[in-house]
């Protein structure tokens, strides 16, 4: 192992702006690309003891995800491909925030309380990033700290982050859970894609032709690489892919989400995000009304199409939904009361949902802007396979349909490729169309604002951040307010990626739901020390009254 001596010499050429202060939070860090370097080399380095102390490949992605171009970010990939642990996190924002002098002893003390040997010990990273122009010297800086430290690397070079998360999962599984090449991942899914699309042999040009916008990313890239191997099964029109337009500028799936209006007037479209692991789908009706279909929608089409299947194959699994705050009421009321399935809330955050998900057979997970997938238990991967080899018939065909839906889903975080092909599978196997799936409740309407406070740490929450314990009296105006408006909901949390309060409400017009919104982002502003308010242009008027 290299000596501290020379990891301490490697690391001034990566050095950290004195006094910044940056936190792993909700998905990795996130800033203006200009001051992540020294981030980059550390991580570099957390991931080389993250790997020799889990005697295991560790993922490195480059990316900021929906963020704009200027900034860039990372996030650390565990070993069977699931987000870092948040122990380490914690060493991860230490290690970040470390000054020059003071980094040797925040690694030793790493290295101290993790039992790790650092002698003869062999130690891989992958690393990937996106299309950033920033992404290639902030991944170098990244190899940098893998090498200072006489780790292996291995640089997938540009991946979209699930594409990295599939990597680090089939290598540390031997293979098992797929070849470790963009090659491997094409073939696996696509392989499953016209497994699946077999059993709707009269599938309309209409559904095998879909927009997709690739939000100038790295998404747009794979998945035109993709093509070929899904051999006509799908059509893909691409739009903002890159050639010409800026990366999550006026498109991509937090851009429709949050604004809720599409980059394009189109028929049926979705969105990817930055690196592609999000996704949203849209259309605009015959009167050119703009038609969401989220996180939500996605999670109820595919758990209603995996619950008809395990009833048909006759399987005794507990399948669940797993949400977060953001979640419509409408969809949790019709997943709870129509579709009769468990659904629990989850923090935001990926990792929470996961973590969550993991406790069932069949755990189905979406956070509302379109960032999910499914995990199937081991046991339940196992009677799925147990049936196709030991039935016939309709039992048999349905579980043929689980085992090929396994295989196409990612199940080591959310990948808009993969959700993309799962969607429109399910759309062509019942033969419905985006409308009828639009239909199948309707969204109460609801609006997402910020608030910038002075130190957003004054709010804490409790209740899967669906309740506010501090400030004293925050909570209670919010249940004063949400009282007078129908079907009302509302929910106020500081983001773990941007320096700003969320407010979410929603209520049974979108008057009532924008009125609540901002009453509440003023009582953000009057009791947790405010300083601006960032608020929709609809919006403006009704605020300015207040000013
Ligand atoms: C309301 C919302 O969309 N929040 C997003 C956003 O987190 P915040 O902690 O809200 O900033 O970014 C996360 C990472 O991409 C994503 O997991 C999460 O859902
Ligand atoms: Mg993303």
């Amino acid at each position: 192992m290299a000596q501290w001596q020379e990891v301490s010499e490697k690391s001034k050429l990566h050095p950290k702006p004195v006094g910044l202060v940056l936190q792993y939070g909700t998905a990795g860090f996130r800033t203006n690309a200009d001051h992540l370097d020294h981030v980059m080399f550390r991580m570099g380095l957390l991931a080389t003891l993250r790997s020799i102390n889990t005697k295991a490949i560790i993922g490195v992605m480059v990316t900021a995800s929906h963020n704009p171009e200027e900034d860039n970010g990372v996030k650390l990939i565990d070993p069977m491909g699931e987000m870092l642990t948040p122990a380490w996190e914690v060493y991860a924002t230490q290690l970040a925030n470390a000054e020059q002098d003071h980094l040797i002893t925040v690694l030793k003390d790493l290295v101290q309380k993790e039992s790790i040997d650092l002698t003869n010990q062999e130690a891989e990273v992958f690393v990937g990033r996106d299309t950033r122009s920033s992404s290639a010297r902030l991944s170098d800086a990244v190899l940098d700290g893998v090498t200072a430290l006489d780790g292996r690397s291995k640089d997938y070079g540009l991946v979209t982050t699930p594409q990295l998360h599939y990597m680090v999962c089939c290598c540390n599984t031997r293979g098992g859970y797929g070849k470790a090449s963009v090659e491997g991942y094409y073939s696996k899914l696509s392989q499953a894609f016209i497994q699946l699309t077999k059993s709707a042999p009269n599938r309309t040009d209409d559904q095998k032709c879909l927009l997709v916008d690739g939000a100038n990313g790295i998404g747009a890239l794979k998945l035109r690489e993709m093509e070929p191997y899904l051999q006509g099964a799908l059509k893909v029109s691409l739009f903002c892919d890159g050639t010409g337009g800026k990366l999550n500028h006026q498109c991509g799936a937090d851009f429709v989400k949050v604004q809720q209006n599409s980059p394009k007037g189109i028929n049926r479209c979705c969105s990817f995000d930055g690196d592609a692991d999000r996704i949203v789908y849209y259309y605009s009706d015959d009167h050119g009304r703009f038609h969401l279909l989220d996180g939500d929608k996605i999670a109820t089409l595919i758990s209603t199409f995996l619950k008809e299947l395990l009833t048909k194959a006759g399987l005794d699994l507990k399948i669940a939904v797993v949400q977060t705050a953001y979640a419509n009421g409408s969809s949790t009321r019709y997943l709870e009361d129509t579709m009769k399935v468990i659904v629990r809330c989850a923090k935001t955050g990926v990792k929470h949902l996961h973590h969550v998900a993991q406790e069932f057979d069949i755990g189905v997970y979406f956070e509302a802007n379109g960032h999910g997938t499914v995990l199937f238990s081991k046991a339940a991967e196992e009677k799925i396979q147990q049936l196709c080899d030991d039935s016939e018939g309709e039992r048999q065909g349905a579980a043929t349909l689980l085992k090929n839906s396994v295989d196409l889903i990612n199940q080591t975080v959310g990948d808009a490729i993969s959700d993309m092909l799962l969607i429109e599978a399910i759309l062509a196997i019942k033969g419905m169309t985006v409308q009828q799936w639009d239909a199948i409740y309707t969204d109460l309407p609801n609006r997402q604002l910020k608030v910038k406070v002075s130190d957003r740490r004054v709010i804490d929450t409790k209740d899967a951040e669906r309740k506010t314990v501090s400030p004293a009296g925050l909570q209670e105006a919010i249940d004063r307010l949400v009282e007078r408006h129908q079907d009302g909901r509302s929910f106020v949390r500081p983001s773990g990626t941007e320096d700003v309060v969320r407010v979410y409400s929603e209520a049974a017009t979108q008057e009532s739901a924008d009125a609540l919104g901002h009453e509440v982002s003023l009582a953000v502003y009057r009791l947790a020390g405010g300083i601006m308010f960032f608020f929709c242009s609809k919006l403006h008027n009704i605020l300015s009254a207040f000013f």
